[in-house]
Order: C-alpha cells, then sequence, then structure tokens
C-alpha cells in the first residue's frame, strides 16, 4: 500500500531531525535525489553532458533543493540556469549553484516572456517555486511564467516535491500550474500528488527517502493506495469446495426498457468478476437482452430468491423499475446485506446509509445528491466545485450519509464514513465511455457478494491493513475501482492503446483478476 500525507504530518516527521541539526543533512538528501531522477529522465533521452537544465527557484526551501540539486547536475556536465523567481533565493543553494559554475537570471515583471521563451527550449525545466510551505498559489510574474511555460509546452518539466500551486493536503490547484512530467517527493508522497487535479499536475510521482519515512509510518495516511500485492491479497479465493450459492449471489436492479445496455452490462461484468450467480430483477423487455448476452443469469420478477448483496441504479428508469429498487434497497437494510447504489437508485437512499452501502457517483452525481442532502444545509454544489475539490466533497457525502462512497473519475477516490480515503488511479482516460460506470458497478457488486464475511470478519488481509471493520467496506470498493482500471488499460493495450467500449473493458476483468492472483500466489509471503 503506498500511503499518502498532509504536508504537516511530513513537517511533523522532519521536526525531530531539525531540531537535532540535520535540516542540511535532509535538503542534501532531497537534492541528490532529485539530481539523480532528471539526470536518468534526461539520458533516457539524450547525453547528459552538454544537455540544458532551468531551475526555476523560488525563496523557501523548495528553491533551496532546485538549487542544489541543479549544482549537482552542473558537475555532471549539464549546462544550468536558474532563474530566481523572489528577488532572494535559498542562501547556501544559491552558493552550491554558483560554486558549481551555474548562471543565474532575476525574473521581473518585464522579462516574464523573455525568460519563458529562453528556457523552454531546454532539455528540463525543474519547478522548484514552492513546496509544502505554500500559501496559496503562484502569484504575479511567476504566475506570469508557470502559465506562460504552460503555452510553450516544454520537453520535459519535474516538479520538485510537487507542483508549484498544487495543496500538498488536498491536491486542491491554484492555476496557473506548470504540468510536470515527472514529481520528485520527499520523505513520503503528499496527499495532494493522490487526488485531483492535483495527480493530474503532477506526472509519474517517484518517491526518495530523506531519513523520515520510519517516523510516517506511525501516522495514520490522509489516503491510502492500494498495490497490485494489496488487491491480491484482498481479492476473494473461491476455496475448492466452493459451489455457487457459496460463492455469492449478486442481486441486480438496473436497466430500464430506455436503458436496457446499463443492465446488460452489469449483469454480465458480475458475472465475469467471479459472483457465483446473479438473479436480474426488471422487465421483460430488459431481462431478454440481459440473458441474450448472459445466459448464466436468472431473470426474476417481483420476489427475488435469496442473495448476499445487491447492485441497484445503473440505467434504473421510471416508477416500476424505482420501486424495485426501493423494495430491494429495503429488504438489505433489514437483512443487513452490503449494496453498490449506483446512478438512478442514488435518490433513493435512507435517512443513514450503513458502511456496508457503497454509492457510486460521478462529479455529477455527487453534486446533485449533495445539494439535495438537508444535513448539508441546503447549499447548491455543482459539478465544477465536485471537480475542484473531489477529496472535500467525497469525504463530506461520506460523513453526510453514513455510506462508503467511491467518487469515480480519472483518480477514484473512496471515503469510508470515518474519512478513510481510498485512492486508485490505474485507468485510461479512453474508460470515459458510455457504460464504463455500469461495468464498475458490477465488479463491484460481485465482489461484494463473494466478500461480505470476509470483510465483517476477517482476521487476514483486511485486518492486515489496519482498518476497523467500517472501513473495510472502502477497501473493497478500492479493490474494485483497481480492478476495472486495470481492465480498462489491458484491453486499451491489447489495441495498441487504442479508444475502448465499455464491453472491452468488461472481457478485460477475468484477465486481471487471474494475474492478480497468480502475482499473489508467486510473491505470497
Ligand atoms: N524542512 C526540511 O528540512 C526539508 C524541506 N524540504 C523542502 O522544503 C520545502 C518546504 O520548504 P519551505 O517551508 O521553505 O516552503 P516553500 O519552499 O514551499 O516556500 C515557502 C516560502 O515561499 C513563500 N510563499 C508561500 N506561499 C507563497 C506564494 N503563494 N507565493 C509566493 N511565495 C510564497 C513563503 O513566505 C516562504 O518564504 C518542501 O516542499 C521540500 O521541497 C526538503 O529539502 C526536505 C527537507
Ligand atoms: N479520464 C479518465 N481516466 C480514467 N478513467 C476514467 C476517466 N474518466 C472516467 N473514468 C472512469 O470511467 C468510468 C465512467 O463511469 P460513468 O461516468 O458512471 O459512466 P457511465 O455512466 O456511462 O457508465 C468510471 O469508472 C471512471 O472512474
Ligand atoms: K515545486
Amino acid at each position: 500500500m503506498i500511503s499518502a500525507f498532509t504536508g504537516q504530518q511530513i513537517r511533523d516527521a522532519e521536526q525531530p531531525l531539525l531540531d537535532s541539526g540535520e535540516g542540511a543533512v535532509l535538503m542534501h538528501r532531497a537534492a541528490y535525489g532529485l539530481a539523480q531522477v532528471v539526470a536518468r529522465e534526461v539520458k533516457s533521452r539524450r547525453k547528459l553532458a552538454g544537455a540544458s537544465v532551468t531551475v526555476l527557484a523560488g525563496k523557501g526551501n523548495n528553491g533551496g533543493d532546485g538549487l542544489f540539486a541543479a549544482a549537482f547536475l552542473a558537475r555532471r556536465g549539464m549546462r544550468t540556469m536558474a532563474i530566481l523567481t523572489a528577488g532572494e533565493a535559498h542562501p547556501e543553494g544559491l552558493a552550491a549553484f554558483v560554486a558549481a559554475g551555474g548562471r543565474q537570471l532575476s525574473l521581473e515583471a518585464a522579462n516574464v516572456e523573455e525568460l519563458a521563451v529562453l528556457c523552454a527550449g531546454d532539455d528540463v525545466i525543474i519547478d522548484a517555486l514552492l513546496g509544502t510551505g505554500a500559501r496559496g498559489g503562484l502569484r504575479g510574474a511567476s504566475a506570469e511564467l508557470a502559465a506562460a511555460l504552460q503555452e510553450l509546452h516544454p520537453r520535459l518539466v519535474v516538479a520538485c516535491d510537487l507542483p508549484s500551486g498544487l495543496d500538498a493536503n488536498t491536491g486542491v490547484v491554484h492555476w496557473p500550474v506548470l504540468d510536470a512530467d515527472v514529481t520528485v517527493t520527499f520523505g513520503g508522497v503528499k496527499a495532494g500528488l493522490m487526488a485531483d487535479p492535483g495527480e493530474g499536475c503532477a506526472g509519474r510521482v517517484e518517491l526518495v527517502r530523506i531519513g523520515i519515512e520510519d517516523a510516517l509510518e506511525h501516522c495514520r495516511p490522509e489516503i491510502r493506495r492500494l498495490a497490485s500485492s494489496d488487491i491480491g491479497a484482498l481479492l476473494p479465493d473461491p476455496g475448492r469446495r466452493a459451489h455457487k450459492y457459496s460463492r455469492g449471489v449478486l442481486g441486480v436492479v438496473a436497466g430500464s426498457p430506455r436503458f436496457a445496455g446499463a443492465a446488460v452490462l452489469g449483469v454480465h461484468a458480475a458475472a465475469l468478476a467471479g459472483a457465483g450467480m446473479v438473479r436480474y430483477v426488471g422487465p421483460r423487455e430488459a431481462a431478454q437482452l440481459v440473458l441474450a448476452r448472459t445466459p448464466e443469469a436468472l431473470w426474476e420478477t417481483d420476489h427475488p430468491g435469496r442473495v448476499q448483496a445487491w447492485l441497484l441504479g445503473s440505467g434504473v428508469d421510471g416508477e416500476e423499475q424505482l420501486e424495485r429498487a426501493r423494495n430491494a434497497g429495503a429488504s438489505a437494510l433489514a437483512h443487513e446485506l452490503p449494496v453498490v447504489v449506483d446512478a438512478g437508485a442514488l435518490s433513493l437512499l435512507p435517512q443513514r446509509c450503513p458502511a456496508h452501502w457503497i454509492l457510486t457517483p460521478h462529479a455529477g452525481e455527487l453534486a446533485t445528491l449533495l445539494t439535495s442532502l438537508p444535513s448539508a444545509g441546503e447549499v447548491e454544489v455543482t459539478r465544477d466545485d465536485v471537480e475542484s475539490r473531489p477529496l472535500h466533497y467525497v469525504r463530506q457525502a461520506a460523513e453526510l450519509t453514513g455510506a462508503t462512497v467511491l467518487l469515480k473519475g480519472a483518480t477514484t477516490l473512496v471515503s469510508s464514513p470515518s474519512g478513510v480515503v481510498f485512492s486508485q488511479s490505474d485507468g485510461t482516460a479512453w474508460m470515459a465511455t458510455a457504460g464504463s460506470g455500469d461495468v464498475l458497478a458490477g465488479v463491484l457488486g460481485a465482489l461484494l457478494a463473494q466478500s461480505t464475511e470476509l470483510v465483517r470478519h476477517d482476521d487476514g488481509a483486511y485486518a492486515a491493513l489496519g482498518l476497523d471493520p467500517a472501513d473495510r467496506w472502502a477497501a473493497l470498493a478500492a479493490v474494485a475501482a483497481s480492478v476495472h482500471g486495470r481492465a480498462g488499460t489491458l484491453a486499451s493495450a491489447d489495441f495498441e492503446g487504442g479508444p475502448l467500449t465499455a464491453s472491452a473493458i468488461m472481457r478485460a476483468v477475468p484477465r486481471v483478476i487471474g494475474s492478480l492472483n497468480a502475482e499473489y500466489d508467486r510473491t505470497r509471503p
């Protein structure tokens, strides 16, 4: 699992070392790690000696890291320039940079365009304007420089600790920000690098150890990300004596005469993700299509047989089907069954949901949900609001509803009602296609049906994550998001990285589960 921390948690972990006079050592390690990554990136493109690098240096320690890193790179034969943006610079960093032969220029309102053009053609730009000490975003000439460079599409941008202008705690972005190809972050991953829109500006994130990692191990992460080994451990294992009922039966109230495809995709995805059986509850027209695609499913009209979990809402439209979803929800509440609440069923929530109800809105649906919640205080929340502050709103929705909330997007965030957050970003932008969310709902439903007992009572893989039982549903939702994202990436790779349909994502699900299981079997302790 990758853990991400707030800026304050990182500073607290650094403090004892700063108090004992080791600040310079920390900075040296950070700068050396940054220089190593920059050198590796440049060398993968051309010869290092003679390559050009410009460091954009603010006045704080982030600028100091950048200047020390540039000094290392100068000694390895790179042509180095520093643009000092604040009229002053980290004194020791600047001294080291100058001693290594670096050239310095000062940014002023009058020379923004000129300096932007001067460095845009460099082999690499290091963004060391602002780090965890930032209050708000870039201002004045620094902001203009970042905006101008963004327009000029530099060859390679490496962000020092985090892209400047990004909030380290939340991923909120104060525009303009210079998008990074790689972010080299120090000591611990900043939470803002694992939530959009911040993650979208950060490129690939590389962690450099500086000696505070043991201290961070005792902190509760702000955000967690499951790695393939965690997912392998959490995926349900049928066991040799399994039969279809022990595997888990999923009931599905999805689709409608108007949106029959949602039922077809949800049911088939659930079958492919390993549900022992799927009971489809819905109108005849939709059921005929469901059974044509998934003859393994059962069609039940209004009194479905026993299930271990429900999937409600994808493509549900019209009073008749809404009523079936309402009834299934009431039965799930009475029997304490876990439920995936998607799309049309998001308007059917009880006063207070249990944590084993997992809501799966996209940003627009979350905005509608929050606007309609009386407990949110009658404020209108827009899709833009959610997209600008997804971490805030996913937590708020989980807290106010009591449910686990999975907010879909390029980075998918899952929050438990207690505020434990998972972030998965395993997909490709080709997954933004109609029906993709229906497939996710089917995968999650199948995992719920198979894992209910395990999540409630497990002393193994879930407990090993150190989560309270109510937070384990969020981990399971993160597993589903990751499997779905990996399936999209794998399916797209089959087409040389080309576009996808929801059906193609779905077909890759068994291969993803198979390979995660195989990897886990090979590497398990
Ligand atoms: N504390 C340490 O010893 C270490 C810190 N490290 C680096 O230090 C960074 C944090 O350094 P600092 O605390 O100096 O903070 P920053 O380097 O982020 O910058 C803070 C400085 O910029 C000014 N500032 C804040 N917001 C601004 C804005 N919106 N526009 C313009 N100026 C603004 C502040 O007045 C302050 O002088 C980390 O991100 C990391 O790169 C690393 O070297 C590792 C060790
Ligand atoms: N840019 C993106 N990159 C990766 N995955 C994405 C991106 N945009 C959307 N997705 C994923 O695609 C799915 C879209 O779901 P949704 O919006 O509900 O679509 P639909 O309602 O058509 O099924 C979600 O799982 C989401 O996380
Ligand atoms: K930075």
